[in-house]
């Protein structure tokens, strides 16, 4: 059986976060397991609290599933603080981990931060060079890039700078950006991929980005490159938006157990 690790933050609203992340691999037929690094209190409609997991206990989680369990692949997700950043970093090095997908989760829909910018250094330091993939939405290129990013063609500078780097695969999400197609670039340091589907006009989208890594992530552990991974992410992603539901009185949320991803049996 094919294993993928998530290491994130709960979202106790079950839309985001690790929740999105298993639910995800479960659809996927991949075997789930997951290190908690901040428990939020949050739902559709925002983030009301959060209380982060010291970084020692972090550390203690990981020892545990990779120490016996192991993962094909690993995500990582709402990483909390500096310091979980670097301790998941020296752990993912320790475990020779090597498919390794990075979300670089900064800030959650509503606004909440989700990783101080005093962290931002050390994610690109530390993590970013062991990341086979980073997926930044356009809000996280612009931090990380201090571009603004108003065109595919901006898209695509910002992918080639964070490919500098040192992760192997860049995947720019577009989500954000206006139009009728919602498009992701993919850099490989090299070739310029464009993925685009038609823009959904949804509001049940809470958890797409947890999702779509989540997605890459686990079709990673079950052997597909790159490319391949990302672009039936995405066919995932567009179906469990289209079957969405309104829970909750915001944002509402995927649903992960629609018919349609027959294609993906083993
Ligand atoms: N309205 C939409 N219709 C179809 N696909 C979409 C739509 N919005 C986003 N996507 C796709 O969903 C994925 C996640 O993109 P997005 O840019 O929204 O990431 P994110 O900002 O990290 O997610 P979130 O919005 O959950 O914070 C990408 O593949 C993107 O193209
Ligand atoms: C614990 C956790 N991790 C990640 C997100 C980002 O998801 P979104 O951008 O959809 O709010 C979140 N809201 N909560």
């Amino acid at each position: 059986m094919y294993k993928a690790l998530t290491i994130a933050g709960s979202d106790s609203g079950g839309g985001a976060g690790l929740q999105a992340d298993l639910k995800t691999f479960a659809a996927l037929k991949v075997y789930g397991t997951s290190v908690i690094t901040s428990v939020t209190a949050q739902n559709t409609r925002g983030v009301q609290g959060r209380y982060d997991i010291p970084a020692h206990f972090v550390a203690q989680q990981l020892d545990s599933v990779l120490g016996d369990i192991g993962a094909d692949a690993v995500k990582t997700g709402m990483l909390a603080n500096a310091e979980i950043v670097s301790t998941v970093a020296t752990k993912l090095k320790e475990y020779g981990i090597n498919r390794l997908v990075v979300d670089p989760v900064f800030v959650a829909k509503s606004g909440h931060f989700l990783l101080g910018p005093d962290a931002w250094e050390v994610l690109k330091e530390e993590l970013f060079p062991l990341a086979l993939v980073v997926t930044p939405n356009l809000d996280e290129a612009e931090a990380l890039t201090g571009l603004s990013i108003q065109s595919e063609k901006d898209m695509v500078e910002a992918a080639q700078r964070i490919w500098d780097w040192g992760p192997k695969f860049v995947v720019v999400k577009g989500g954000h950006l206006a139009g009728e197609e919602a498009v992701d670039i993919l850099f490989d340091g090299k070739e310029v991929l464009r993925f685009s589907s038609p823009r959904l006009l949804i509001s049940n989208t809470h958890g797409t980005g947890c999702t779509f890594a989540a997605a890459i992530t686990a079709l990673l552990a079950k052997g597909w490159g790159v490319p391949e991974a990302v672009g039936r992410a995405k066919e995932y992603l567009r179906q469990a938006m289209i079957a969405g539901r309104p829970v909750g009185k915001g944002y509402g949320c995927l649903h992960h157990l629609a018919p349609y991803y027959s294609w993906e049996d083993d």
